[in-house]
């Protein structure tokens, strides 16, 4: 098993079938169920993985204060309607000392999928800057996400694939799929805010020195993330010896993981490793982007030998439970029902 983070160059999964392919497939798959992590570079939309044209959706950071107020969701600022997408601000006594915008497919597609059932917040619009505010901007967001899109796509293919099952067999799930963009800051913690950060919740000892922690451990709950990083260092995870590692940020990669649904729905063969960000020097920025299925997509058991059978349920309802459990959703849990009642 694979115990570094490789760089894995995946032009091939663009192409034919080829032993290109093959050996590219068996790559993403042995990362995927070791570390479970990789770097990935060499696919269309890599352009997107510089600092300029990174700096093109990050620029939403320069706002004012009341523009961004203008984003802010329900559980933030009550007069607000829109309670999954939009921004979250700062929590200063939070461990994730974090702000940024969650996005959804609207931003690059039409509205139609779900057009049945638009009391479901999983669905909602993504509330943006004008404009004005930000010319270019709502282009660049589209674009990429666009390209991350069909990049998750790539990602699931290979992975069918390389476990022996057809490759499309996770397609007709994604098609209208509510994938999020994401967009976050980390600012240096102000060390005069009153919040006592000395606990170990909040602080730990990396190469003899002790860094704050400004993103919580955690795994991701779905599928694939996708993750730019602005340049800065912080990223790590936790390899199988139960060691935290380095994710570095480079120019022309992605960090790539998997999340607790991929895990369980694989049996485990792909794993949903845990990971946190531990304060830079400077100020940090991120780009996840979480690649989902629909919201109707029913998650069944896949033909798969030793993986655990389990009651299908709706990818909506699950992403509902856990996503509420993050700190920046906290509070609107009793705003959605499922929209399948569990088996009992
Ligand atoms: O900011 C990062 O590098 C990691 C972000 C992350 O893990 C997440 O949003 O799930
Ligand atoms: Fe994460």
């Amino acid at each position: 098993m694979t115990q570094d983070i490789e760089t894995i160059a995946v032009a091939d999964l663009f192409g034919p079938p080829s032993p290109g392919r093959e050996r590219t497939d068996a790559r993403i798959l042995a990362a995927a169920s070791g570390i479970g992590f990789m770097a990935i570079r060499d696919f269309p939309g890599d352009e997107w993985l510089t600092r300029d044209k990174r700096a093109q959706l990050l620029n939403i950071f320069a706002l004012s204060d009341a523009e961004k107020a203008k984003l802010l969701r329900w559980n933030f600022d009550r007069t607000k309607k829109n309670v999954y997408r939009g921004w979250f601000p700062l929590q200063p006594t939070a461990v994730s000392y974090k702000e940024g915008i969650d996005m959804g497919p609207d931003i690059a597609h039409a509205q139609t999928a779900g057009a049945d059932d638009t009391d479901d917040p999983l669905r909602e619009p993504t509330p943006l800057p004008s404009e004005a505010m930000l010319p270019g901007w709502r282009a660049a967001a589209a674009h990429y996400y666009l390209a991350m899109e069909a990049l998750g796509n790539a990602l699931m293919r290979s992975i069918a694939r390389g476990l022996g099952l057809p490759e499309t067999i996770f397609d007709a799930d994604f098609d209208g799929g509510i994938s999020t963009l994401r967009l976050i800051r980390y600012p240096l913690r102000d060390a005069n805010s009153g919040v006592d950060l000395s606990g170990p919740e909040f602080s730990i000892v990396h190469k003899g020195e002790t860094r704050t922690i400004i993103g919580r451990e955690h795994a991701d709950s779905g599928f694939v993330t996708l993750l730019a990083q602005d340049g800065v260092e912080g990223l790590q995870a936790k390899n199988l010896a139960g060691d935290w590692i380095d994710v570095p940020p480079a120019d022309g990669t992605l960090a790539v993981n998997f999340g607790q649904l991929l895990e369980r729905w694989t049996g485990g063969r792909v794993r949903a490793t845990r990971h946190r960000v531990i304060a830079p020097k400077t100020a940090r920025f991120s780009i996840p982007f979480f690649y989902e299925p629909r919201v109707d997509a029913e998650i069944a058991p896949l033909p798969l030998a030793g993986a655990a059978p389990f009651e299908p349920f709706l990818y909506g309802d699950y992403l509902w439970e856990s996503a509420t459990n993050f700190v920046e959703m906290s509070g609107i849990k009793h705003l959605r029902e499922p929209r399948r009642a569990k088996a009992s």
